[in-house]
């Protein structure tokens, strides 16, 4: 039996329930937004994802931690009672009997922020404005074990026609789920970066887009980049179907979330690429709930890595 057995199994069936609840909301005549405090998008296929997710974690490995975006304090008070029972409501398709006690309880499993040696960190919906305006979205799901990433699921609904599934293990390979079994996923090997494909946030506000056009130019890349939301672009890089993902820091102080990258770094590392910040630093997901130690993020097939970075060093 290898390594996680167990973590890969239930981690690949929560993000796999998740997807469905968040492809039944999708379907459905409204998933309006709550604006959270920072002005960010949450709906109730974010709270329903992290639930049935939160749910599957307590239960398979009840003393585990979980820093999860989400929360349901929200949720909670008296004149959300609507969207509260939506909530409910898209569980118990998932989850029949599901109540609304253990619905908000779930969503709270993933309050954790800090550091511990064994945790998991969840993004019930990464690309929530993708999820609203129809782009891409993923379900990502990672496992530290002392601030190492071991263990990683990524479901991207909108991906191909049915969705894809990606997980993978530390030192045992990146594999996306298909009808057929798993498939082994692999980086491209272009070496020379005027062939390569870069891809990045849709939000300008996410990424600097002036200045990867200006990286793009050093590069002599001829393709124009590929704007994607959520950790989709990480899966993208991990089976080749992009050779670059950028991820340019827009404001001095941001720090960048782990539940946005811990999962896509480890599916991109496994598939034979490499994840750094913008200065070539490793990622650093030892620290709670951001990588405060890292600015941005720069993934690559690895090949092209060095370049990259000496790119984006020329630049700024
Ligand atoms: N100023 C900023 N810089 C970088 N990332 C940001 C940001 N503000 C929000 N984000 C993150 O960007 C994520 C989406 O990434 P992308 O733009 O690649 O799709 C959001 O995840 P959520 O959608 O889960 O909130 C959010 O955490
Ligand atoms: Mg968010
Ligand atoms: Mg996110
Ligand atoms: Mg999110």
């Amino acid at each position: 039996m290898s390594a996680y057995q167990r973590e890969v199994e239930i981690a690949q069936h929560a993000v796999t329930s998740a997807a469905v609840l968040c492809q039944n909301v999708r379907q459905g005549d409204d998933f309006a937004a709550l604006a959270k405090s920072d002005n960010s998008p949450v709906t109730v296929a974010d709270f329903g994802s992290q639930a049935i997710v939160c749910r599957a974690i307590r239960q398979a490995f009840p003393d585990d931690l979980i820093i999860a975006e989400e929360n349901a304090d929200a949720l909670r008070s008296d004149d959300q009672a609507e969207l509260r029972g939506r909530v409910v409501a898209e569980v118990q398709r998932v989850l029949p009997g599901a109540d609304e006690t253990q619905t908000l309880a779930w969503i709270d499993a993933g309050v954790s922020r800090d550091a511990a040696p064994r945790v998991w960190t969840l993004d019930p919906i990464d690309g929530t404005k993708g999820f609203l305006r129809g782009g891409q979205y993923a379900v990502a799901l990672g496992l530290l074990i002392n601030g190492q990433v071991e263990v990683a699921a990524l479901a991207c609904p909108a991906l191909d026609d049915d969705g894809a599934i990606f997980w993978a293990v530390r030192g045992a390979g990146a594999f996306q789920h298909t009808p057929e079994g798993d498939k082994a996923i692999a980086v491209t090997p272009t070496a020379n970066s005027a062939e390569a494909a870069l891809c990045e946030s849709v939000e300008s506000g996410h990424s600097d887009h002036d200045q990867s056009a200006q990286i793009a130019k050093t590069l002599e890349i001829a393709r124009p980049s590929v704007r994607m939301d959520s950790q989709a672009k990480y899966a993208a890089v991990a089976r080749g179907d992009a050779d670059i993902y950028l991820r340019l820091p827009t404001r001095a102080g941001y720090e960048e979330k782990i539940w946005d990258h811990a999962a896509g770094y480890l599916v991109i590392t496994e598939a034979g690429g490499k994840v750094t910040d913008i200065e070539g630093k490793p990622l650093d997901f030892s620290l709670g709930s951001t990588l405060k130690n890292n600015r941005g993020v720069v993934a690559t097939n690895g090949k092209l890595h060095d370049t990259v970075i000496a790119a984006i060093v020329a630049a700024s």
